[in-house]
């Protein structure tokens, strides 16, 4: 559906030139909806928008349903992007135009019949929940409802294909919610082709298929979502993992957190599992091998996609010699360790 073939973005000269997008290669399966992820300047809306040409990439090849846009001259790109629709964080509707008028703009724009025009905007109110909204005009409007008109909108001229640039990001968590529903229906019942760019994980889990996370222009991992919240690769892919589940220590257990061991201090792991059958059996197997106790102070499980995903943070209690191996054996473990600390021991 979407393919971007080495895609490169320069913008400037010289020494102040900024490479926005380095070499980016990504393949979009028709029909599915794919997120790209990454931090502020990472260069995630200058890839949405080298999509549909609104950025020209310096370099590389941009396929869109199988026809080559970066090869096209400005008429035949007009006619593809009929193709594609796209939606913003801010929405930019006209706000001397009514919902009804902001819908049929592409249309008009397009050369369609007023008739026909009129017969495609109901269907697409229905469809977007606006039915009765028609000729209400954009100040009337909740964020989340402008939202809706601009999905309308792009739908207008029947895309394959949509493009959401932080389409949820100015809208509070519950509106986004449901704008995020309205996309999965959409992407369910008409089949079209979703590519969005978030920076927000919980977007990502809520209806992507598949991410890529975006790097300094680059895209450094590409995975089924379950995939990549259970196994990110890269250390960037940990930190956006380990901030939406936010899974760090308590603050009483962080004032009492020693950085270095010691014969008298107990070690504190977080661990984090994609089995929840190892986790259920860890602590007693644990204390039975090695005559250790495992305390649990934190924990979190969680279902993404079908995969399980859980986080643990607890002290491993016994003589030194013993949490040492205990560590060791850890690491052989199918889990992510990571010690904490360690704490002074009581007993
Ligand atoms: N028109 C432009 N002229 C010069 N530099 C630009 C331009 N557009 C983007 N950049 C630079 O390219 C880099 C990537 O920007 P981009 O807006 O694509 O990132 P982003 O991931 O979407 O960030 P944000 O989440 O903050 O919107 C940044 O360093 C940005 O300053």
């Amino acid at each position: 559906m979407i393919q971007l073939d080495n895609v490169t973005r320069i913008f400037g000269q010289g020494g102040s030139a900024v490479k926005a997008l380095d070499d980016v290669s990504l393949a979009v399966p028709a029909g599915s909806i794919t997120g790209v992820i990454g931090t502020s300047g990472a260069g995630k809306s200058t890839l949405i928008r080298c999509v549909n040409l609104l950025e020209r990439p310096t370099s590389g090849h941009v396929t869109v349903n199988g026809v080559e846009l970066t090869g096209l001259n400005d008429r035949e790109l007009r006619r593809a992007r009929h193709d594609i629709g796209m939606i913003f964080q801010h929405f930019n509707l006209l706000n001397s135009r009514t919902v009804r008028g902001n819908i049929a703009l592409p249309l008009e724009l397009m050369g369609i019949d007023k008739h026909d025009i009129q017969s495609r905007i109901d269907p697409l109110l229905e469809l977007t929940g606006l039915s009765g909204r028609a000729d209400a005009w954009p100040s009337m409007l909740s964020g989340g409802q402008k939202q809706r008109v601009a999905i309308a909108r792009a739908l207008a001229s029947r895309p394959r294909l949509l493009l959401c640039d932080e389409a949820t990001s100015a809208l509070d968590p519950q509106t986004t919610a449901s704008i995020l529903t309205l996309l999965r229906d959409i992407n369910e019942q008409l089949g079209i082709t979703i590519l969005l760019i978030t920076h927000e994980m919980e977007v990502v889990r809520n209806i992507c298929d598949r991410v890529a996370l975006l790097s300094e222009g680059r895209i450094i991992e590409h995975a089924a979502t379950g995939e990549f919240f259970t196994r990110p690769e890269s250390p960037e892919g940990r930190t956006f993992l380990n901030d939406y589940l936010e899974l760090t220590p308590s603050r009483s257990l962080q004032s009492r957190l020693f950085a270095e061991p010691a014969e008298d201090r107990h070690p504190v792991v977080r661990l984090t599992f994609h089995d929840d059958s190892v986790a259920r059996v860890l602590a007693s197997r644990l204390a039975r091998e090695f005559g250790v106790d495992i305390s649990i102070l934190q924990s979190r499980i969680e279902e993404v996609r079908g995969r399980t995903l859980g986080l643990m943070i607890a002290e491993i209690m016994g003589p030194a010699s013993h949490t040492r191996q205990v560590l060791q054996h850890l690491h052989t473990l199918e889990l992510d360790v990571e010690v904490l600390g360690h704490v002074q021991r009581h007993d």
